[in-house]
């Protein structure tokens, strides 16, 4: 328990703050500290009994609600009695911070009630005790879905270059508010060449001009399932009214639907009330329209009707400039400037690629204490700079996984729990993490969605069953055997 002031300067929450982040530090590990609580600071003054902490996306501020807000409040019980209440606001540049509040709860309070109202963001606990009365119906932004934007894709980290250019400008148009100018913008280009950057900039840019809007960002691939489970429940009314009330609909890589037919039905009508109601959509997939067999023409006859414009290969300056500016964002990592140009030239393939290899030869540096120079760099990235490393996709993952445990792909990115599907996603989320140089939130999001902190759960059970299960890691061996072919 802390009492009174010291010779910090610090006051009593300040104090009992730098415990509890250094406890969450120690618990989390620091992958997911870094990623998600780092960022957050308290707000002060703070009177000591109503905490404020704060964080600079809406994104991480609703991650930390779902996984602590819980716990943030026990943990500043602990140090601090009288705190009764934790709040986790969004300080993003604009005013207004939406605030959700949790009560501390009185030693003898129920635990589930305060589970449930961490699911309910902006429901002040503090304010209206367990069970917490609805508010009214006029309250604006609680009902709002808030879309699952990665907090690094933002316009601000984009680079502009003549290869995207047409995109870029198309993007920032179309986040602008006011009349929309067009819709749809569909935007198309190889893997890994900034097609969700964009699509999330969009996001992040139109929710800080209309901050209480509604847009929704998914995968094609969670289109059809969460279609698929409505159908399932035969509750397709909140399904449909929930896509089609969006003000701004982000639909990523469109070529997963092609062939399935139902899932391009439902989808049709999607976007044409979507249109119809003067909302704006962006799509994006890795080929042009007129390219993607085995989707209906008539919703390819929508997208054409809109905006088209694609990201082209990089080029060498963006491929250096994006480096500089990563760079820019790991102080302590001394790279020299023949590295990171060895880098740019050798790997033309995707930007993603390029982000990997820097960060593949910061991280081994860091682990290793060794200098980076051209050889060791050279070292570390071996089979990617000689071309022999064949490029796996997440898609090929789930294709053969699911083949292998005779299993239905879709299975794959379901809500479905049954071990004989758990299992092999978890098998096919550390394939993922393993084999292809996407991140865990972008893992997650090509498992149905998923939270990254699924991803990491997934890939450290597989680590471990690796070592006291003969059968599954039998059965990752056989598959890193076949994806490496
Ligand atoms: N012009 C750019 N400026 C800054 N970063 C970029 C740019 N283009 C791509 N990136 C980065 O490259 C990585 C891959 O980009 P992204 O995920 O948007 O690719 P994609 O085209 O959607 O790929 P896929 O089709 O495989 O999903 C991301 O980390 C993104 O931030």
């Amino acid at each position: 328990m802390l009492h009174g002031g010291d010779q910090t300067g610090l006051s009593d929450t300040g104090r009992a703050w730098a415990r509890v982040r250094a406890n969450l530090r120690l618990s989390a590990g620091a992958r997911l500290f870094d990623q998600w609580l780092a960022p957050m600071s308290l707000v002060e003054p703070c009177d000591g009994e109503d905490v404020r902490l704060a964080l600079p996306s809406a994104f991480m501020t609703d991650w930390v609600r779902n996984h602590y807000a819980e716990r943030l409040v026990h943990e500043f019980r602990a140090l601090l009695p009288r705190v009764r209440s934790v709040a986790i606001e969004t300080r993003r540049a604009t005013p207004a911070p939406e605030v959700m509040t949790i009560a501390a709860p009185a030693p003898a309070q129920r635990p589930a009630a305060l589970a449930g109202a961490a699911a309910t963001p902006l429901l002040d606990l503090a304010a209206a005790p367990v069970p917490a009365a609805p508010r009214a119906a006029s309250e604006p932004v609680l009902h709002i879905e808030r879309p699952q934007l990665d907090p690094r894709y933002t316009f601000e980290r984009f680079v502009a270059d003549p290869s995207n250019r047409v995109a870029l400008n198309a993007a920032r148009a179309l986040a602008e508010p006011g009349p929309v100018r067009f819709s749809p913008l569909f935007i198309h280009g190889g893997t890994g060449q900034g097609k969700s950057h964009l699509m999330h900039a969009i996001g992040h840019a139109f929710l800080e001009a209309r901050p209480d809007a509604r847009v929704l960002c998914m995968s094609a691939e969670r289109f059809m399932f969460d279609f698929v489970a409505a159908m399932r429940a035969r509750d397709t009314h909140a399904f449909k009214s929930r896509l089609r009330g969006c003000d701004l609909l982000l639909i990523d890589d469109l070529q997963f639907i092609a062939g399935k037919d139902a899932t391009q039905e439902e989808f049709f009508h999607t976007i044409n009330e979507i249109m119809a109601a003067g909302k704006r959509l962006v799509i994006s997939a890795d080929r042009a329209p007129q390219a993607l067999d085995g989707v209906e023409s008539r919703i390819l006859g929508r997208m054409s009707a809109g905006l088209v414009a694609d990201v082209k290969g990089s080029t060498l300056e963006l491929r250096r400039a994006v480096l500089a500016q990563r760079l820019a964002e790991l102080p302590d990592a001394i790279v020299p400037e023949d590295v990171v140009d060895m880098i740019a030239c050798r790997i033309a393939s995707s930007i993603r690629e390029v982000e990997g290899a820097l960060n593949r030869v910061v991280a081994y540096a860091s682990l290793t204490g060794e200098v980076i120079d051209l050889g060791f760099a050279q070292s570390v990235l071996g089979d990617t700079l000689r071309g022999v490393q064949r490029r796996v996709t997440i898609d090929e993952i789930q294709k053969l996984v699911s083949e292998h445990f005779e299993i239905k792909q879709i299975d794959l990115v379901s809500a479905r729990r049954a071990r004989a599907v758990a299992r092999p996603r978890q098998i096919a989320m550390y394939l993922a993490k393993r084999m292809t140089t996407r991140s865990l939130p972008e893992i997650g999001r090509k498992f149905g969605g998923r939270d990254h902190s699924t991803v990491i759960h997934a890939v450290r059970r597989i680590e471990e069953l690796r070592d006291t299960d003969r059968d599954v890691d039998g059965a990752v061996r056989t598959l890193i055997h076949q994806l490496e072919a």
